[in-house]
């Protein structure tokens, strides 16, 4: 008999899909696996949880939640050499990755994908001291996550991100950050608006914003918008929206298997929307190092 656990966040997105959990324990009862449920309180407990539940031999953690939740478990997962196979069933506002996969809302269709067993290794990425599945950002922006508080998200979803954004612009728009990059051997000083490293396309629900990114090919997608006046960014970001960005003239897209930052500046980093610390940083991918399931 398998072993499941299932790790879910409660509190997370709108609160909906986490009402279909005993359909879907009682689905996986049926067919013959046994379901250990935790839900979290408060942060780090789906780290730990998943990292118990590797020691534990489970086969299979099933994170139920937003981004956040699921960087935690992929966090839990990697601290162990037992890695069970992961299925992200999205509950929060963004859920990128699961996005990027397809993973279906429905709860019968999500029970099939876990009963079919179809599975997928992805690459993960370490910045830091600190996985993330999705995405590395540091500059323009990204600290809005931060500011948008979970009553809001949950209320509002991800419009909730792109409001708080619109309100940020004018301040932070024309504060380029001075940061030192090594790549390979290259070491380049930058004055730069923004950095991401892309595991998967799509990052902060713009689903094209890494269009060449492929989560096993042991890569990060790296973009970086250079230092630039408001009308350039705003033709990058109506860019993104559809995915023909990438060869603009302020911006850097290039694949890379590693990135080195420095910077003298306070600047916070933030992994598949968390806060994970601040600059410098080293980022490594571990290419195939979770196996995922799919539709
Ligand atoms: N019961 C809880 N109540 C409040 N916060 C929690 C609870 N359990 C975990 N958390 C914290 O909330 C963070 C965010 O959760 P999660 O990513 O699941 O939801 P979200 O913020 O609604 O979704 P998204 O990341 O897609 O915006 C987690 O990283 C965790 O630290």
């Amino acid at each position: 008999m398998k072993k499941v656990k299932i790790i879910y966040n409660p509190n997370s997105g709108r609160q909906i899909v986490q009402k279909n959990i005993p359909n879907l324990v009682e689905f996986l009862n049926k067919n013959n696996y046994h379901v250990d449920i935790f839900p979290t309180e408060k942060q780090l407990d789906a780290m730990h949880a998943a990292s118990n539940a590797c020691k534990d031999k489970y086969n299979i953690i099933i994170a139920i939640g937003g981004d956040g939740t699921v960087n935690e478990v992929v966090n839990g997962i990697m601290d162990n050499t037992y890695r069970p196979k992961l299925a992200v069933y999205p509950a929060g506002t963004v859920n990128d990755f699961a996005n990027y996969l397809k993973i279906p809302r429905m709860m019968d269709e999500f029970a099939q994908l876990i009963i079919r067993g179809n599975t997928i290794k992805v690459d993960v990425g370490l910045g830091g001291d600190r996985y993330f599945l999705n995405v590395a950002a540091a500059g323009l922006l990204t600290d809005v996550a931060y500011k948008v508080s979970s009553e809001s998200k949950t209320v509002l979803g991800k419009f909730a991100y792109y409001l708080e954004g619109i309100k940020e612009l004018p301040k932070q728009m024309f504060k380029p950050i001075k940061i030192r990059t090594r790549i390979g051997e290259v070491e380049e000083d930058r004055e730069v608006l923004f950095f991401l490293l892309a595991n998967s396309a799509s990052v902060g629900g713009f689903r094209y914003i890494a269009p060449e990114a492929s989560i096993n090919d042991g890569k990060f997608d790296l973009l970086i918008v250079e230092k630039s006046e408001f009308i350039d960014v705003a033709s990058i970001f109506v860019k993104v929206l559809i995915g023909n960005h990438t060869n603009h003239p302020n911006l850097e897209y290039i694949q890379v298997d590693g990135l080195s930052v420095e910077c003298d500046e306070d600047i916070y980093v933030d992994l598949d929307g968390e806060q994970g610390g601040k600059l410098p940083m080293n980022f490594e991918i571990k290419k195939e190092a979770i196996e995922l399931f799919i539709p």
